[in-house]
């Protein structure tokens, strides 16, 4: 049976996800798009031949669609929908984060829990990622060691002026909060925020660019994380996992490298979308396939919950001028614990 999806935000996100959907996932059929653009909705409708809304709403009631994929922004838009999916029943995708605040996804936890089945599936795509995949293996395998240290980055080349300080925690680093904690398998014990360098080249009153994070984990691995939104050359995402013996870093994410006469050359993506392909392709695949099972395995509402935990701590931190802040966590409800 083919799964009839429909898509609600058509930016950037939300249009690379509906042309996966039409064109490179199997068993999915896009009946229907919403945006509250109308050129957007025009354009997407008519190119997939798909039903075409302003209104969300009304796209999740419609009998044509069995289940919802939510990629609008800002990320404050993402619950309205969510909810409304959990009480008509239906299997919901929610782009990460699942909404930026804590309380606001224990309003989801609650609604689903109270609906008694696990409906909403978090968009943390790094985790089918064929690179994080390997280095969670090697991991969980301790095939170096104990995980001792993480460095890692999070660089893009620029970001629009709508997104300010707070989001370079709960838009971007939200990626490796939930990310760094399911590749070593335990929960974060405490965070820091820090905001080196005050004026830079490209420095704006909303944006404090970069922020240097560090995160504790419950047996005492160490993680350093810097966020660098706005670095003006490339889409930069690097993982290195220190163990006792050895090291298990991310590769680039090029095959080729050049080299000419006396320099070489390695390509740097400039978007998510070209660096990360292969890790949102099996996402929605497998978000297709556990739908069409009637199970889901994909990171749940519970795991938008840690996360967001985590970024509002460090939050915290970074306004508090560097206080390091404990990460702690409502209690799990039984809906969570398969
Ligand atoms: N997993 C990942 O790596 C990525 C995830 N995202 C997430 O995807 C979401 C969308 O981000 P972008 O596509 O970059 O944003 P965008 O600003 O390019 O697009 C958002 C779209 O949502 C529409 N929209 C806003 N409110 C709406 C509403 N109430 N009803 C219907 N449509 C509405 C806007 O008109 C716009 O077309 C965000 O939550 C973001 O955090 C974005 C980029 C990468
Ligand atoms: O999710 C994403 C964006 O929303 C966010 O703004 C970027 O910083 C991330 O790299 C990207 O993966």
């Amino acid at each position: 049976m083919t799964l009839n999806v429909g898509i609600i935000g058509l930016g950037a996100m939300g249009s690379d996800h509906v042309k996966r959907i039409s064109e490179r996932t199997g068993g999915v059929n896009l009946v229907a798009v919403a945006d509250l653009n109308k050129a957007l909705v025009e354009k997407y409708s008519k190119k997939y031949d798909a039903k075409g809304y302003t209104d969300g709403a009304a796209l999740i009631d419609s009998p044509d669609v069995d289940a919802v994929m939510v990629v609008t922004s800002p990320d404050e838009e993402h619950s309205q929908f969510v909810l409304k999916a959990i009480e008509a029943g239906k299997y919901v995708f929610c782009e990460k984060p699942l909404m930026p605040t804590v309380a606001a996804c224990q309003e989801i936890i609650d609604a689903e829990t109270k609906h008694g089945k696990r409906l909403v599936q978090v968009g943390f795509m790094r985790r089918y990622g064929k690179g994080y995949i390997e280095m969670k293996k090697a991991i969980d395998e301790r095939q170096f060691g104990e995980p001792l240290i993480i460095h890692a980055t999070h660089r893009n080349y620029e970001v629009p002026e709508t997104y300010d300080t707070p989001m370079a925690i709960s838009n971007t680093a939200v990626h490796e909060a939930d990310l760094l904690h399911w590749l070593l398998g335990e929960d974060y014990e405490s965070g820091v925020t820090f905001l080196p360098k005050k004026q830079t080249k490209y420095t704006r009153s909303n944006l404090h660019d970069p922020q240097i994070i560090m995160l504790d984990t419950k047996s005492g691995v160490h993680i350093d994380l810097e966020v660098f939104v706005n670095n003006h050359m490339g889409y930069d995402i690097n993982c290195e996992v220190v163990c006792e013996e050895g090291t298990i870093s991310l590769k680039t994410p090029t095959d080729v490298a050049i080299k000419t006469k006396f320099h070489r050359e390695d390509h740097i993506p400039e978007e998510f979308t070209e660096r990360f392909k292969d890790a949102y392709d099996n996402e929605i695949q497998q978000w297709v396939d556990s739908v069409q099972n009637d199970k889901l395995t994909g990171p749940s509402s519970w795991d938008g919950l840690i996360a967001m935990a985590t970024c509002d701590a460090l939050g915290k931190s970074r306004d508090e001028g560097g206080i390091r802040e404990p990460i702690a966590l409502p209690e799990k409800p039984a809906l969570y614990n398969d």
